[in-house]
């Protein structure tokens, strides 16, 4: 049984309602692969997620960009996964780049939020990647390995887990990682899967890319056999995403 392709547009901290109007529309009207095809999520900022779960076509699934890291309460600012499972919001990206650089998520702390989003019933993007330095210093594969590590240490069920290698030197630069580049982390992560956790879940878990993915350069990512699908940003705003969406067929 193969891995069902798996497209996430990330929209970040982006939106106003005309904008929000205009790719729910771009998302409603596109001719889309079919669901056994590719699983799409896409990801807007908190306040606008009801609304545009409420308008999107029952075909594409919605996921918040965060969620804290155990039950409500005290927590100002914060979102629960209970709040979004009472939202029947169902995914939920975690441990992206700019939250692990900008608020000083770490390894740890991310691992305790996958793994409290999943007992709640969410199902988890996991963002790893690297730095440009940590890449031109050769540690691409233990830095993401470390933090797959601390995922790992802390879930048994990788069943509603996708991870997406996302190398932070790829984010919003525009310099996308080659094919060869991005299939050799995500053969590295499914080795690593294979040998840490189980044969099954290497071979079952999606292994998405993330960083400057557009409608130009999906194809050839998308025809790597490890890459299974991507986390898109920039793009993810504009009618290019609906290649992205179809780039594995
Ligand atoms: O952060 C990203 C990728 O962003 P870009 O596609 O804009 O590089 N996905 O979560």
């Amino acid at each position: 049984m193969g891995r069902k392709f798996f497209v996430g547009g990330n929209w970040k901290c982006n939106g106003t309602t005309d904008q929000v109007d205009k790719i729910v529309k771009i998302l409603n009207e596109g001719q889309i692969a079919s669901t056994d095809v590719v699983e799409v999520v896409v990801s807007p900022p908190y306040v606008f997620l009801p609304v545009v779960k409420s308008q999107l076509r029952p075909e594409i699934q919605v996921a918040a960009q965060n969620c804290w890291v155990k039950k409500g309460g005290a927590f100002t600012g914060e979102v629960s996964a209970e709040m979004l499972v009472n939202l029947s919001i169902p995914w939920v990206i975690l441990g992206h780049s700019e939250r692990r650089s900008l608020l000083g998520e770490s390894n740890e702390f991310v691992g305790d939020k996958v793994a409290y989003a999943l007992s709640q019933g969410l199902k988890v993007i996991a963002c790893v990647g690297e730095t440009l330095e940590q890449r031109e210093s050769g540690s691409t594969m233990d830095v993401v390995a470390a933090q797959t590590k601390a995922i790992s240490e802390r879930i048994k069920d990788w069943t509603n887990v996708v991870v997406a290698y996302e190398p932070v030197w790829a984010i919003g630069t525009g310099k996308v990682a080659t094919p060869d580049q991005a299939q050799e982390v995500h053969d590295g992560l499914r080795k690593w899967l294979a040998a840490n956790v189980s044969a099954e879940v290497a071979e079952s878990t999606r292994i998405i890319y993330g960083g400057s993915v557009t409608g130009a350069n999906c194809k050839e990512l998308a025809a790597k056999p490890d890459v299974d699908g991507f986390l898109v940003g920039g793009a993810s705003l504009k009618p290019e995403f609906i290649d992205i969406i179809n780039s594995a067929t």
